[in-house]
């Protein structure tokens, strides 16, 4: 990140704008770049409980508070399904950045960054050290210009005179800057009570959903980072918000909140959601001097790097550095082209119906592996039923129930397979990357090798796993045809 303007500034307008803050509590404060640059500090020894700093709901920004899509006209708006996904939100904190001094967040737009260290602008030069990891086939880039294609533009189009500033303002660069905002700083900030609703608006039926679920809900729930929505952008974008579903206008920026960086495990204050204010509050004792954290969910570091720019690395119990929330996925692909290689199941037709029917019954696509090093049951339960006997099979169709997850050897030996050939998808091994790690880097291919170091450890560890369970298995069989042998030796010659 380049830019560090004047936090008082921004300061000097969330307290002008009704924001709270314990100044004799709080700072804005330069902490080194690998502990978020730019956070908040302690100003001296804090209990827990303590009330760091109050947002108002007004000042969140979000399709809710922005004036936009009321001008807009709320019908056209969810014409144009501005209502779904993250669009609405980016069309208005371009509109609102275009407003200058005239807009509300002014002096909140001013501190947000500019530049990003996430891989959706890297170069393919940089992309291509992602090789093999989860990140590559979850940029969205093309999903987010498809969206500007089809939602931004026709909007622009729609009412020019809205959007006369100027297209240096709502350019598909900034289009993309707004989204990695939203990505790397938005909460979930649900409508409480006596929030103004549209009965016929664009928002009428995301309103409805959120009330139905507040109503149920105190004050002080846990809030949540807004990107689960991201995945619901991608792939419900055709559909409406129906009840039950998540409703994009809850995702919100949070002026003040989303100044706290986020370590693995280190979170000692939390924004709590009250009726009229949000309330980031401690909820450990922190001492003066030290960051005051905030959760970003304790990620992996492929998906901290994909939505914030930055890795974790933390001393292991293993003396190592890395993430202990990092994961590794493996997809059922790669499970089944193992299962038709090694168990003469070769034509795909003998293995479809099976797995069709494992999909239409809820069955994952993509099994997660992590430092616990447990094999996930789904991962179990599909190659038990790749491998049932066609018998066996039609009764599990007929019950309407995949297999029980099973660890026998059969399964193992599938699975130990899966994983290497998983292995062989990153052109590096351990060692070089952890060789690698050792020299001078630029930060993208440092952060792309900790990424891809720390999945492969966990595939590595995995796969040992497999192996002694399998020589276990081996050991076990063998101590068993030697007793059968015995016993059987023993009766041959008690006959004689
Ligand atoms: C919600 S903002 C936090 C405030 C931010 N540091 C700022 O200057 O505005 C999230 C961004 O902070 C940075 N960040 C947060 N935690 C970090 C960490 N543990 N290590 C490195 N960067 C971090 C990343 O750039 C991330 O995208």
């Amino acid at each position: 990140m380049t830019d560090r303007p004047d936090s008082e500034a921004f300061i000097q307008w969330f307290l002008n704008h009704n924001g709270t803050m314990d100044r004799e509590a709080m700072g804005i404060a330069d902490f080194p770049a690998a502990e978020g640059g730019r956070g908040a500090v302690a100003l001296k020894d804090l209990p827990e409980g303590h009330v760091l700093f109050t947002i108002p709901r007004a000042l969140t920004l979000s399709t809710r508070t922005s004036r936009l899509p009321e001008l807009f006209g709320l019908e056209e708006w969810k014409r144009l399904k501005l209502h779904q996904g993250w669009a609405g939100l980016m069309l208005c904190m371009m509109w609102e950045a275009a407003q200058g001094k005239e807009s509300r967040w002014a002096g909140y737009l001013d501190i947000l960054p500019a530049a990003f260290d996430t891989p959706m602008f890297w170069n393919e030069e940089d992309l291509s050290e992602l090789a093999g990891t989860s990140i590559v086939g979850k940029l969205g880039k093309e999903d987010a210009e498809r969206d500007y294609d089809s939602k931004i533009k026709p909007a622009i189009a729609k009412r020019p005179e809205l959007f006369a500033q100027g297209e240096v303002y709502y350019s598909l660069e900034r289009y993309h800057t707004m989204g990695s905002r939203i990505l790397s700083r938005s909460f979930t900030v649900e409508k409480r009570d006596g929030e103004e609703e549209e009965e016929d608006g664009a928002n009428a039926d995301n309103a409805k959903h959120a009330e139905s679920e507040n109503d149920s809900m105190d004050v002080d729930e846990t809030p949540s980072k807004a990107n689960d929505l991201e995945q619901e952008e991608n792939e419900d974008e055709d559909e409406d918000n129906d009840e039950g579903e998540d409703d994009a206008s809850d995702i919100a920026m949070v002026p003040m909140a989303d100044m706290l960086n986020a370590r693995f495990g280190t979170e000692n204050a939390k924004l709590f959601h009250e009726k009229e204010v949000l309330k980031m509050t401690t909820t450990k004792p922190i001492r003066k001097g030290e960051q005051i954290w905030n959760t970003y969910g304790d990620l992996p570091n492929a998906e901290l790097l994909r939505r914030y720019g930055h890795v974790d690395l933390l001393k292991l119990p293993d003396g190592r550095e890395g993430n202990p929330g990092d994961v590794v996925e493996l997809g059922a692909d790669i499970v089944v082209d193992v299962v038709k290689e090694t168990n003469g199941r070769s034509t795909s037709d003998a293995l479809a119906e099976r797995i069709d029917w494992w999909l239409e019954e809820g069955g994952d696509d993509v099994f997660e592996f992590d430092w616990d090093l447990d094999l996930p049951p789904a991962a179990l339960s599909l190659v038990r039923l790749l491998l049932l006997p066609d018998n066996d099979w039609k009764k599990a169709q007929s019950k309407g129930k995949p297999p029980k997850p099973k660890a026998d050897s059969d399964i193992l030996l599938v699975l130990e397979k899966a994983i290497e050939k998983r292995q062989a998808q990153y052109p590096t091994a351990i060692q070089d990357d952890e060789t690698r790690l050792q020299g001078e880097l630029s930060l993208n291919a440092r952060h792309a090798t900790v990424v891809r170091l720390g999945e492969k450890r966990i595939l590595q560890a995995v796969l040992n796993k497999i192996r002694s369970a399998l020589e276990k298995d081996k050991a076990q069989g063998s101590a068993a045809k030697r007793k059968a042998k015995a016993q059987d030796d023993g009766k041959k010659r008690s006959k004689r």
